[in-house]
């Protein structure tokens, strides 16, 4: 990381009593393009491995790929129906006879000449004849046979000249995919019609970025593992298992650093441990005033963390930086670090809003922002203008058609099952005041579908 005072992420603005949401995004997001050009000049070529396309879902491509051929590979027939010249094609409505002289299959190419007054019967995906340039859809003619005894070859078709214009149903040699052009371009997220468009070029690996490597820790006295009785006070360590969930589906590698407990020796062991092995580590708990001051020793003994209160809700305060795997060494192993905060619904918005995008960016991939729509309140919301939230609600159609969305109880960041019953963020601006039923808002959906 460089160390110029606005880049450092102690640097004093980002200090100010709460830093709105999109001043921290914007410090992260240039910390991480520090990170990746620093990891540039090193060339360091083994970010990048090669996979076949059933294991590439949800990779990020790492160079443009380009198209080795045409697709189509020649222009062939959109539908079923019948090839003929546009020659003949006009603005009257009095029925066109042409002389059906025989058929195209898709596979299966018709190889004689269409002269003038015929046409060819031809099914969809079947090349185009070359003296032929339009296609009817069956359903738009009329077949005649001309006599019982002859096959439909010899039959004639009649339709209007006026219901299909020159070139109409024929798909272009190239129209979807160029020789030579980029199909995909790099740093594409891949998505399942992805692979199909590769294999569709004859296209069996690709090359991605490796997985990043994601450490996660949890972090309080208070927690136990699964599998253990709970004393009094002691919870369940659930958010490991929240970040397991969220960083499988960005198909990261997790490295589970289990719970450390609250013991400044203890915990910088794991940070380092961490920080030898993970590209990034995410931790939760102990990020608020009370906690943070041996926390915050430490980050400045490994590395360059500021510790924010951010102008949102839930999910005020968070530590952010980088951390090194070997104290004081300069060139040492850079991990990029995120302190988020314990409650179990801060932890999940956190990563939402602010380590996702970072762990995109830093994987490669070019469009890391996850898309917002909107939705008509149900009800009304309460809000204060001066930080962003992030209340969890249930995206539905109303009776009218029109998308809608009701939050899910009761909002405290405390409280996982509005987040386990939600569907959605209703994401409420850093200045927008209270909300009426009937007002739109942002909304973001949790899963992607295609
Ligand atoms: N005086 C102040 N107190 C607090 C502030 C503040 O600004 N001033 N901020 C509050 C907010 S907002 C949050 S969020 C929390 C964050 O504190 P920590 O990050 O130090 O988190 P903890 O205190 O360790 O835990 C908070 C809460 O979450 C539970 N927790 C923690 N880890 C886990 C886990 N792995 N699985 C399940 N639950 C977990 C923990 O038991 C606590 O109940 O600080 C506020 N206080
Ligand atoms: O903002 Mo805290 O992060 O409420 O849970």
């Amino acid at each position: 990381m460089s160390n110029s005072t606005h880049r450092s992420p102690n640097n004093p603005i980002l200090l100010s009593d709460s830093l709105p949401v999109n001043e921290a995004r914007q410090a992260i997001h240039q910390l991480v393009a520090d990170l990746i050009q620093e990891s540039q000049q090193n060339d360091d070529t083994s970010r990048i491995e090669s996979v076949t396309l059933d294991q590439a879902i949800n990779r990020i491509l790492a160079h443009d790929l380009l198209s080795p051929i045409n697709v189509p590979a020649a222009d062939n027939s959109a539908m079923d129906g019948f090839a003929f010249n546009g020659d003949c094609l006009s603005d009257s409505n009095n029925e066109l006879t042409l002389q059906v002289i025989g058929t195209a299959y898709a596979g299966k190419p018709f190889e004689g000449k269409v002269g003038q007054g015929e046409c060819l019967k031809i099914m969809t995906g079947a090349l185009m004849p070359k003296d032929c340039d339009t296609v009817i859809p069956q359903e738009l003619t009329q077949a005649v046979t001309q006599a019982p005894t002859q096959s439909t070859e010899t039959s004639v078709v009649t339709f209007k000249p006026n219901q299909v214009k020159r070139g109409e149903n024929r798909r272009l040699c190239g129209e979807d995919l160029q020789l030579g052009k980029a199909a995909i371009t790099a740093g594409r997220l891949l998505r399942p019609s992805d692979l199909g468009l590769a294999a569709s070029l004859g296209i069996a690996s690709l090359m991605v970025h490796r997985k990043l490597k994601v450490a996660i820790l949890s972090s309080g006295d208070e927690l136990r593992p699964l599998g253990q009785t709970l004393d009094l006070g002691s919870i369940y360590d659930s958010n490991r298992y929240s970040l397991t969930g969220l960083l499988n589906r960005l198909n990261m590698e997790i490295i589970d650093c289990g719970i450390v407990h609250d013991d400044p020796a203890t915990l910088k062991a794991a940070f380092i441990q961490a920080a030898s092995k993970a590209d990034v580590l995410i931790s939760s708990g102990g990020v608020s005033v009370g906690e943070a001051d041996y926390t915050k020793q430490i980050m400045q003994e490994l590395g360059d963390v500021g510790f924010w209160k951010i102008a949102m809700r839930p999910g005020r305060p968070m530590a952010f930086g980088v951390l090194k795997a070997v104290e004081g060494q300069a060139d040492s192993q850079k991990t990029l670090f995120f302190g988020l905060p314990g409650n179990p619904v801060a932890v999940m918005v956190t990563f939402y809003q602010f380590v996702r995008s970072a762990l995109l960016q830093l994987n490669g991939a070019t469009q890391t922002e996850p898309p917002l729509t909107q939705a008509l309140a149900q009800a009304a919301i309460r809000k204060r203008p001066g930080r962003t939230e992030f209340q969890r609600g249930i995206l539905e159609r109303g009776p009218d058609g029109k998308p809608t969305v009701r939050l899910t109880g009761s909002q405290g960041a405390g409280i996982l099952r509005s987040m386990s019953e939600a569907n959605c963020f209703v994401i409420l601006d850093h200045d927008q005041g209270n909300i009426a039923a009937g007002d739109w808002v942002d909304v973001a959906l949790f899963d992607g579908l295609l």
